[in-house]
């Protein structure tokens, strides 16, 4: 029924002001007010449709992209939207694209590693769009290896240029988001050479196209990889190779922040750490911290409206049959899920809040925060992307067959979101990096060394204070036990910031409450996962395990009536949602019904491929039938 709110029962049931819950979950009444602006802007823009997504041939799709983009672009210079406005018009636009790389790396690497003789030449031509540009680190041969990358950087003192090449095919740059087709300029990593010495990677500014043509410029062979998982999803970005044939770029175009290279050939490093070149991977994992929250919020959104929306089973004396939200089983799954994306939330705006901090520090020529920020940034990534990537295809199951279709949104969602786990560094790997961190800890700990920040618990553990452990001895060994210590650690952290978020002063009736409840369903419902290393380490009696699975249900309970508005609270819009399981008024069935039929296979009655495929088959059986 069209018009009606097959949800508005359940609205009902909210004991606590969803308008306040708005707020909390935007971070401000302005991010609130900036958000139901731009998202209707974009929700009413036939322009900016997407329904179609999943059933476009990749040519089409891309070049739909492309138009989307620079649609965007228009609108955002006709309305003089802000930056912020601008990012967050991009956010609702929800269509993986080369902007992505060009604003989320390729701008944040010149400003991060760039001079700024090099950030005054670069970055006007990158904000007006007149270059596009990506970053091009990965190759065929080494991706989580950066150090083992092969593109090579030769100074020619008498030319006063480097000289870019792609010595081997694994050298060739692969993956690079904007490369295939679209960008004109790459921030390139490349082994920078001089005299014949190697002094390891660097990033330096290549222009790869024709700012007049777009044809590649010569010694530069560059293309797209070909399709990705899933219909749409990541398929709309253009990801590239590219090789180099002795291609020449001034030696200006070296960023030199870090180091510099001088007219006489001469290595130069600036004091600051070696382990600023990466410091576009610092921000940009930060930034996919903070955006697993929407991801994971979107697919629990969806899954928890549809299982408002369903039933089976439980039907008394011809009654309604019992909505599958009341199922203390699909409460287990699906309520976890819904405290992860708050806990996601309010974790990704304490590591804003540290990466700027550090970034403040580093101005200062204070470095001594940089290696909690990796750790914290490089172990965050890992674990918020893994949880939410499980956690979309958990609601699709949620979901129950219906969840398979295209138009729930979840097989699109979980397609373009699970290379979060890949790119931007391997989750395992980069929990490594976290498992060394904690062991240097350690080590450190036993000279007396007093642990601060996130790690500042481990100064209080008794018996690691006896540890007199060698970072690297039993490592790889120990590998896969020391990934687990990390994921412990970083689940630590996520809920000490959720508890740190309770103690802010939370205004809205009921609010704090339903954050209260969330934040003991995060952590018991951690506990429960993990009781077994919980009562073997004796941290928890069996009594203590058995009464915290009865305090977990009892939260499950709390928060039931409140699932449907807790979910509203995520702002999310339709157009946004882009799934019919998920729509706000629940009107699943007839949209459903109404969807089917639009899909291109029913354009006809008989289909393609009929007469010469089935008819024969046919046709041969009577012949059968008749002998
Ligand atoms: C929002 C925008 C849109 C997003 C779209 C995303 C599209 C995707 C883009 C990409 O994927 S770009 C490519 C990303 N690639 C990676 O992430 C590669 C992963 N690999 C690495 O980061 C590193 O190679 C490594 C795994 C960290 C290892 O590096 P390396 O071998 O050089 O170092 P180690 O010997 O292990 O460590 C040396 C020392 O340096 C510290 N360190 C390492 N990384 C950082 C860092 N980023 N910042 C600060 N410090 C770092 C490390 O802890 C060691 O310290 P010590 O132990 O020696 O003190
Ligand atoms: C959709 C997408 C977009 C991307 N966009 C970009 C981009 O814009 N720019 C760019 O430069 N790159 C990009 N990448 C590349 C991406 O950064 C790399 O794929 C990523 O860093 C992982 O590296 P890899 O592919 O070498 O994995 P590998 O390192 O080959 O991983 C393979 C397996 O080996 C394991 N492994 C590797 N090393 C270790 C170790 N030391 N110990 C234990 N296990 C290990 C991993 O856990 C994994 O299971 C993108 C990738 C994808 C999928």
């Amino acid at each position: 029924m069209e018009g009606v709110d097959h949800l508005a029962d359940e609205r009902k049931k909210a004991e606590f002001n969803v308008e306040a819950m708005k707020i909390v979950w935007a971070g401000s009444q302005h991010n609130l007010e900036v958000s139901n602006r731009i998202s209707k802007l974009v929700a009413d823009d036939p322009a900016f449709r997407k329904d179609d997504r999943t059933m476009l041939p990749r040519k089409e799709l891309f070049k739909n992209t492309l138009r989307k983009a620079a649609y965007a672009w228009k609108r955002i210079n006709e309305l003089r939207l802000s930056e912020e406005e601008a990012s967050k018009l991009r956010f609702y636009v929800d269509e993986t694209a080369y902007t992505d790389l060009h604003w989320g790396m390729f701008i944040p690497a010149i400003k991060g590693q760039g001079t700024d003789e090099q950030q005054r030449k670069w970055l006007p031509l990158a904000y007006k769009m007149q270059i596009i540009g990506c970053y091009a680190q990965t190759e065929l041969g080494h991706g989580s290896n950066v150090q083992g990358l092969e593109t090579t950087a030769t100074f020619d003192p008498h030319t006063d240029e480097f000289v870019i090449h792609s010595p081997t095919l694994t050298s060739s740059k692969w993956w690079p988001g904007g490369l295939g087709k679209v960008s004109t300029h790459a921030v390139t990593y490349a082994r920078l050479i001089i005299d014949g010495k190697d002094h390891g990677v660097h990033g330096f500014i290549v222009q790869l196209r024709s700012l007049e043509d777009h044809r590649p410029l010569p010694g530069i062979t560059v293309g797209d990889i070909g399709m990705k998982f899933g219909n749409g999803a990541y398929n709309t970005m253009d990801n590239g190779v590219l090789r180099f044939d002795h291609v020449r770029i001034p030696r200006n175009q070296m960023l030199m922040k870090v180091s510099q290279v001088t007219r006489e050939g001469k290595y130069k490093q600036s004091d600051v750490p070696r382990q600023l070149v990466y410091g576009t991977m610092v921000y940009v994992r930060q930034r996919i911290v903070a955006d697993a929250s929407c991801y994971l919020s979107r697919a629990v959104c969806i899954a928890t409206r549809y299982s408002a929306v369903r039933r089976q089973f439980g039907s008394q004396n011809g009654g309604p049959e019992t909505q599958v939200i009341d199922y203390k089983t699909q409460q287990s799954r699906l309520f976890p899920l819904l405290a992860s994306a708050y806990a996601f939330r309010f974790v990704g705006e304490w590591l804003e809040w540290l990466y700027t901090d550090v970034m403040q520090r580093l101005q200062a020529n204070d470095f001594s925060t940089l290696p909690e920020a990796h750790a914290c940034t490089a172990g965050l990534k890992s674990l918020t992307t893994s949880v939410t990537a499980d956690g979309i295809e958990e609601c699709r199951k949620l979901c129950g067959g219906h969840g398979y279709l295209c138009t729930s949104g979840l097989p699109e969602l979980f397609a373009v979101y699970v290379p979060a786990c890949t790119y931007e560094g391997d989750n395992i790997v980069l929990l490594l990096q976290v498992a060394r961190f904690l062991m240097k800890t350690v080590s450190q700990i036993g000279t007396g060394k007093q642990p601060v920040g996130t790690i500042a618990y481990m100064g209080r553990i008794e018996h690691l204070m006896q540890c007199r452990c060698n970072v690297q001895r039993g490592f790889a060994e120990l590998s896969a036990d020391l990934v687990e210590a990390a994921v412990a650690h970083c689940q630590l952290i996520v809920v000490s910031k959720f508890i740190e978020k309770l103690q802010q002063d939370i205004p809205g009736e009921g609010v704090k409450q339903q954050l209260e409840a969330l934040c003991g369903i995060y952590y018991l419902s951690l506990l429960h996962k993990h009781q077994g290393d919980f009562l073997a380490t004796s941290y928890l009696t069996p009594k203590q395990s058995a009464l915290a699975n009865d305090q977990l249900r009892a939260l499950y309970s709390k928060v039931r009536p409140n699932a449907i508005a807790l979910v509203d609270a995520f702002n999310y819009s339709d157009h946004f949602l882009s799934s019919i399981l998920g729509r706000y008024d629940g009107n699943v069935y007839p949209k459903l019904y109404e969807a089917a039929w639009k899909d291109p296979l029913n354009e006809s009655v008989v289909p393609d491929g009929y007469h010469e495929y089935v008819r024969p088959l046919l046709k041969q059986q009577l012949h059968t039938a008749r002998l």
